[in-house]
């Protein structure tokens, strides 16, 4: 068995930061979109998770975010259950859910004075132009969501994110909408500030490359499926510890051995597994 697998992510042990324990989510009676997964993610340890379209992926992070309710489990932060938002939990979301009313730097504002409400004026502006300024819209701080494009305005909901400094970091594909020089930039952003942080990161994309560029361990999910033996529902099919060492960067992440191998073993998962279901 190579290196990085460490096994099926439901035989982990219960222990950790975030504690998730036989989560299922159910729509369709007797059609569970997935059932019993558990998993649990340490202090400081950035995670992604993969699968294909509907496996139940931001299902999983809304559970985790407390935006959504899970049909059976639970989930736990330092301890305590989850049963709905707070802001120690940061979420950025595929659409920017930013409010249209307020400039970028209100939008932000807004989040940081509800973090730090003793915070001086001063101090909140200083911290809400160096987060703006990290994602690139300094020369956009005073202007309105509907005058930013897509791409911006994804921006100014990662910043608002980072700017709360969050315990717990929940990304759904937060850089879908950037072009590849943007997501670059923010990538090594992100992987310095939480490495700096110890911020604890869950982070859902659909890009093989960026999962090996981030994250510590990568949960690979199944779909559910019709089989001949009936319906089996999705889940974590494996998790894969990346073993490529810490301090890697997009340059040089071609160029490390182990890379095509770890690479190829998550596209293969994609490619024949994650629908056919040998693993769940
Ligand atoms: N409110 C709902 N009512 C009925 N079915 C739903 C509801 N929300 C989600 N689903 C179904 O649950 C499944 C999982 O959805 P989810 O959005 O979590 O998938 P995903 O893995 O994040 O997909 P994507 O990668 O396309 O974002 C999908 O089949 C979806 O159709």
């Amino acid at each position: 068995m190579p290196p990085w697998i460490a096994g099926q992510a439901r035989n982990d042990k219960v222990s950790g930061f975030l504690k998730i324990e036989g989560l299922a989510k159910t729509f369709v009676p007797g059609k569970p979109v997935f059932d019993n997964v558990s998993f649990t993610l340490d202090q400081g340890e950035f995670v992604c998770i993969i699968g294909h379209s509907g496996c139940g992926k931001t299902t999983i992070l809304n559970v985790l975010a407390g935006l959504d309710q899970a049909s059976a489990g639970h989930v736990f932060m330092d301890g305590r259950e989850v049963v709905g938002p707070g802001l120690e939990r940061g979420v950025v979301f595929q659409s920017h859910a930013l409010m249209p009313w307020l400039t970028v730097r209100k939008n932000i504002a807004f989040a940081v004075e509800s973090r730090w409400p003793e915070w001086t004026r001063d101090a909140v502006k200083t911290h809400v132009e160096k987060f703006v300024a990290m994602v690139g819209l300094s020369g956009a701080i005073d202007k309105k969501p509907a005058q930013l494009s897509g791409g911006m305005k994804q921006r100014v909901g990662i910043a608002r994110a980072f700017a709360i400094q969050p315990k717990m970091l929940l990304l759904d594909e937060p850089f879908g909408a950037l072009d590849a020089l943007t997501r670059g930039t923010i990538q090594d952003e992100l992987m310095s500030i939480v490495r700096e942080t110890h911020q604890t990161v869950f982070m859902i994309t659909h890009d093989v490359d960026e999962a090996i560029l981030l994250a510590d361990r990568i949960l690979l999910m199944s779909n559910g499926r019709e089989t001949p033996s009936g319906y089996a529902p999705g889940g974590i099919a494996e998790t894969v510890t990346n073993t490529l060492p810490r301090s890697r960067n997009r340059a040089g992440l071609h160029h490390l051995p182990g890379y095509y191998e770890l690479r190829n073993h998550i596209v293969d998962f994609l490619v024949s597994r994650a629908k056919a279901g040998e693993d769940h």
